[in-house]
């Protein structure tokens, strides 16, 4: 018998070991209690071998199969591009696996309900999304709010996702679906409610943007039950990271993050720091969410946004990608969702 099967830690492949992946085989192997890294997928021979490099005991992969067939592992953590996703989901829910899946769950609602309906055979969720603001402390503490009622109904969201760069080849649609993503999770999580229509204005343009971008936009939401949101997207903001949202309720007004830390004083200048990526502005909700993943995994269960939250901010992400073309409102179309999914 495999000795790694025998203990209670979970044995994770990562597959794809760019970007996210590094981050999470780090979080993995040095801050995540009950899992270890046992193997590391990439395409990129170099990079899965560089990512297992100090990790004891995990070996690196070029092929994800090879992965999921191994007797050491048990439990998949998706970091490959959104487009890969599909293929590499549907293996894993073969294995009956739990996955870990870095947002997008996929890029189209088609592809997104193919894995809602592999869940559905299988009969119960394996697939947590990692859509990471529901971990951020913020975002928590603006949900209880939400949930609580204290300042009354909620009327309206204003949301800013800023981003200082894109890498090449983002594309105008990947500011819906590879961004705004997070914005149609996290409403969906503090009202409680499906998004029913997406708009998007596109006003002046930034003479820095690459030329296949129109940046930035401003993306107007309905929810099911009438609250409105508005995003503005900026991908190319050059400054730094900032991922803020002013929330509107009857009786009171809660803003979520802005920069905050040690306001210095010094050398006739007094200010604090500009957060730099994502990585830094959401390190902890990262680490509770791949925490909570692993926890869940224990008791056979998901420990965070499912697979219908991926199909369902799918479908948004269409909407949003059609409303690139005109001024027009467009609805969001979503099947019914199955009885799995619900609590
Ligand atoms: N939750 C969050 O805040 C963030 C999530 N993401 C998501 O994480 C995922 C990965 O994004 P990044 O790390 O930024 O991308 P990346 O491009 O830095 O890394 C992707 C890696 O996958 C590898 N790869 C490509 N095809 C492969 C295959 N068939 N099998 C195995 N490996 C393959 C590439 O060689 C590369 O190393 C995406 O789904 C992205 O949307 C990315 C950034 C932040
Ligand atoms: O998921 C992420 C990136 O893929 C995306 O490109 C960024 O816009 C987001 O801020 C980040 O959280």
């Amino acid at each position: 018998m495999d000795a790694s099967k025998t203990s209670d830690r979970l044995n994770v492949a990562v597959i794809g070991a760019g970007r996210m992946g590094a981050d999470h085989i780090r979080r993995l192997d040095t801050r995540i209690s009950g899992a270890r890294v046992a193997a590391v997928v990439d395409v990129d021979e170099a990079r899965a071998t560089d990512a297992v490099r100090d990790v004891p005991g995990a070996v690196a992969l070029t092929d994800p199969t090879e992965a999921l067939a191994r007797a050491d592992v048990d439990a998949v953590l998706v970091a490959t591009p959104g487009f890969l996703h599909e293929d590499i989901l549907l293996a894993a829910l073969e294995k009956d696996m739990p996955i870990l899946c870095e947002k997008p769950l996929t890029q189209e609602p088609d592809s997104s309900w193919r894995i809602v309906e592999a869940e559905e055979r299988l009969g119960r969720q394996r697939i947590q999304v990692g859509f990471m603001r529901r971990f951020d402390s913020e975002y928590a503490a603006l949900g209880g709010i939400f949930a609580g009622g204290e300042l009354g109904a909620p009327l309206m969201l204003h949301c800013a996702h800023r981003n200082p760069s894109t890498p090449p080849g983002f594309t105008n649609e990947m500011l819906i679906t590879d961004s705004v993503v997070h914005e149609f999770d996290v409403i969906r999580y503090l009202t409680g409610e499906e998004i029913a229509s997406v708009q998007i204005r596109r006003g002046r343009r930034n003479s820095f943007a690459p030329d296949e971008q129109h940046d930035p936009q401003h993306v107007l939401i309905e929810t099911t039950g009438g609250l409105l949101a508005d995003v503005e997207i900026f991908v190319n903001a050059e400054f730094g990271y900032q991922v803020t949202t002013q929330a509107v309720f009857e009786r009171g007004i809660v803003n979520i993050g802005r920069d905050r830390g040690p306001e210095v004083a010094a050398s006739g200048r007094w200010g604090g720091v500009v957060t730099p990526g994502f990585e830094e502005r959401f390190g902890d909700a990262y680490e509770a969410e791949v925490q909570s993943w692993v926890d869940a995994a224990a008791r056979g269960e998901i420990g965070g946004p499912s697979a219908w939250d991926g199909y369902a901010t799918a479908a948004c992400c269409a909407a949003g990608v059609r409303a690139q073309q005109s001024d027009a409102a467009v609805t969001v179309e979503l099947n019914t969702k199955p009885e799995i999914y619900h609590s």
